[in-house]
């Protein structure tokens, strides 16, 4: 199953024909250098091609009405005074004569991917289109967007593929009030945006864009919005957010269909955004999504301004889309005073709609101390009205190589190799000095199978031998021997931390890892995620397995799996999260356990200090 990428350059054929220095940013060279970067990194080359086509009157309204149909359908025979004249009329857009037909090849671009995805001709994709669409509404454009290409996208998943239950992702930097006025009252649609706010003094300055807007009737609960207040947020600002507002309440809905309104002016250097968040945040965001709805995962291009940052951000998402794990996540710090209080402020909106959430604080009553001149990460030039004083820089992302070997299997002679693997056998494999040390004891004691505490002698050997980090997660006590599986060739392991938390169900450890296993191990940053199987942890594959699949976010995809013998029914599809697939969709979760919720609370009051990406309110 492969990522499909959709893209026509017949979309890069429109542009600003006037002066508007509101709209001269969003001009044709962003679809192109997205598109060029992607083909000379070979990550094009990679992915299935899938030809765009043009959108039809019936798919358009699916959202908009057929007045505004009929009066953009005019545009391709207007002069340029008429073009002016109509758009004149909506706000912060431009019209072209072959706007029309880009515009109705975007949507069409996104529902191609839509179709291969749903159809399960490919795990996942990607579409690069211009125009954008989450600011369109039933009856005007807005902001660059003339059609709704999500949330069209959204309605017809459910019309035409019997998607129930559809999670929109909206990370570009500004809010997507098209989306959300779209599926207000609809409980089948869950949009979770965050945006640039600064309370309601950036642009779309909406009130309606501020956390409490949580949707209306029956579809209260279902639109979540995260307001960054201050400019200048960061990796960790972004982390925070997905670990405790978005991943929790995304498992607990349970999507069919997960749609990425992947806007890139979030990324550092952006004109609009005035963000620090690094390109290779999106590897991450992108990865943690891609264990939902069983992998069916499309990300749609929205905005992104800095041509450069856009290039390396589109590429840092389709190479995870991929499979590639994605890079060590570099020095991660806590979220800042700011960004803690839009999570709480989501999450304490949210409390009576989500069992996840069902601890959040009270709303607090304190309002953020005024917005500091500088954003959390040092001063920033305001708005995007004055020029940038210095060029912001920031370090190319890192190459994503992945290892020629990429899941390797050590099993007993009995257990046939599951595919796609290549079977570790002692004589020969990577000669690491961790693995010799490994391998050593693991053969010197297989014959009467191994436990727990020679593990701990085995990786408390080789940390002597070699300073690196392992991060010994779950290590529960199990029956002698065990199946090896080693992810990537090399080993880095050195016994430094372990974490043990005992908990009663599959939901209560589903929301301990959202909320406390990935913060932690996202803040460790360790160089091998160690992930011991409890026996009998049969019963709850599918937990294990999501686990499996979002811990390969730690260690640049350096994951080690012990499953007990007695369990080699695990060892295919534990072997198949390991080689990039995603892990079967757990649906919606219930409810965690009260005493699970009253442990895990205990737990993370006790490590955020320590750890401050566990932390969920502001500190003063
Ligand atoms: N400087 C503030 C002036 C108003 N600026 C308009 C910004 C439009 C943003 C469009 C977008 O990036 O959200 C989209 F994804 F739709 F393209
Ligand atoms: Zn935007």
């Amino acid at each position: 199953m492969g990522t499909a990428l959709v893209y026509d350059d017949e979309m890069t054929k429109y542009k600003l024909l006037w002066v508007d220095p509101v709209c001269e940013l969003e001009v044709p060279e962003r679809l192109q250098v997205s598109h060029q970067a992607l083909v000379r990194s070979g990550l094009a080359g990679r992915c299935v091609p899938v030809p765009v086509r043009e959108a039809t009157d019936e798919e358009v309204l699916l959202v908009h009405s057929a007045e505004y149909l009929e009066g953009v359908k005019k545009t391709p025979f207007m002069d340029l005074e008429d073009l002016m004249a109509f758009t004149q009329q909506y706000g912060d857009v431009y019209f072209h004569p072959n706007i029309y037909h880009c515009a109705k090849l975007a949507i069409g671009a996104t529902l191609q991917l839509v179709d291969r995805v749903m159809t399960g001709k490919v795990r996942n994709g990607m579409a690069l289109v211009r125009p954008p669409g989450h600011h369109s509404q039933t009856s005007q454009a807005n902001g660059f967007c003339v059609f709704n290409n999500v949330a069209i996208a959204a309605q017809y998943a459910k019309k035409h593929h019997g998607a129930k239950r559809v999670l929109i992702v909206d990370w570009d930097i500004h809010h997507g009030q098209g989306i959300q006025y779209c599926f207000e009252d609809d409980p089948s649609v869950l949009y979770f945006s965050w945006h640039r706010y600064e309370h309601q003094s950036f642009w779309p300055n909406l009130r309606e864009s501020d956390f409490d807007s949580v949707g209306s009737g029956k579809g209260a609960g279902f639109n979540i919005n995260v307001p960054w207040n201050q400019v200048g947020m960061g990796n960790s600002d972004y982390l925070a957010v997905f670990f405790h507002v978005l991943l929790p309440v995304a498992y607990e809905f349970g999507p069919d269909l997960v749609l990425i309104s992947a806007g890139f002016d979030s990324a550092i250097g952006d004109p609009e955004g005035h963000m620090c968040a690094t390109p290779d945040i999106f590897a991450h965001l992108t990865h943690l999504l891609m264990n939902l709805a069983g992998g069916k995962v499309c990300a749609v291009l929205e905005g992104g301004y800095n041509l450069t940052s856009l290039a390396q951000s589109v590429c840092q998402t389709v190479q995870t889309l991929l499979g590639d794990p994605p890079p060590h996540p570099a020095n991660l710090g806590g979220p800042c005073e700011s960004a803690l209080e839009s999570v709480h402020s989501a999450r304490s909106v949210h409390k009576k709609y989500w069992s996840c959430l069902q601890h959040a604080g009270e709303p607090s009553t304190k309002t953020c101390r005024p917005a500091q001149q500088d954003g959390p990460q040092g001063p920033q030039s305001n708005g995007g009205g004055e020029a940038q004083k210095e060029a912001i820089a920031w370090p190319e992302p890192l190459q994503r190589v992945a290892p020629s070997v990429r899941t390797a299997l050590v099993l007993p002679d009995a257990v046939p190799c599951a595919d796609g693997c290549e079977r570790f056998s002692p004589a020969e494999g990577p000669d690491s000095m961790a693995t010799a040390g490994l391998r050593k004891h693991f053969l010197k004691e297989s014959e009467d199978g191994v436990n727990v505490k020679l593990l701990y002698n085995i990786t408390a050997l080789v940390g002597k031998m070699e300073k690196n980090e392992v991060w010994h997660c779950l290590p529960f006590p199990f029956v002698p021997s065990y199946v090896l599986c080693v992810c990537s060739k090399h080993l880095h392991i050195n016994f430094n931390h372990t974490l043990t938390y005992g908990c009663g169900d599959t939901v209560g450890l589903m929301q301990a890892a959202l909320g406390l296993l990935l913060p932690l191990g996202y803040q460790y940053a360790p160089g091998l995620v160690l992930l011991v199987r409890p026996p009998g942890c049969r019963a709850r594959e599918d937990l294990w397995l999501q686990l499996t699949g979002l811990l390969q976010g730690l260690a640049a995809g350096h994951t080690l799996v012990l499953v007990q013998e007695n369990e080699t029914a695990s060892v295919g599809i534990t072997a198949s999260c390991l080689l990039g697939n995603a892990a079967p969709s757990l649906g919606s979760l219930a409810a965690p356990g009260p005493e699970d919720v009253e442990s895990f609370e205990r737990l993370r009051l006790r490590l955020q200090t320590d750890w401050p990406l566990l932390q969920t309110t502001e500190t003063w």
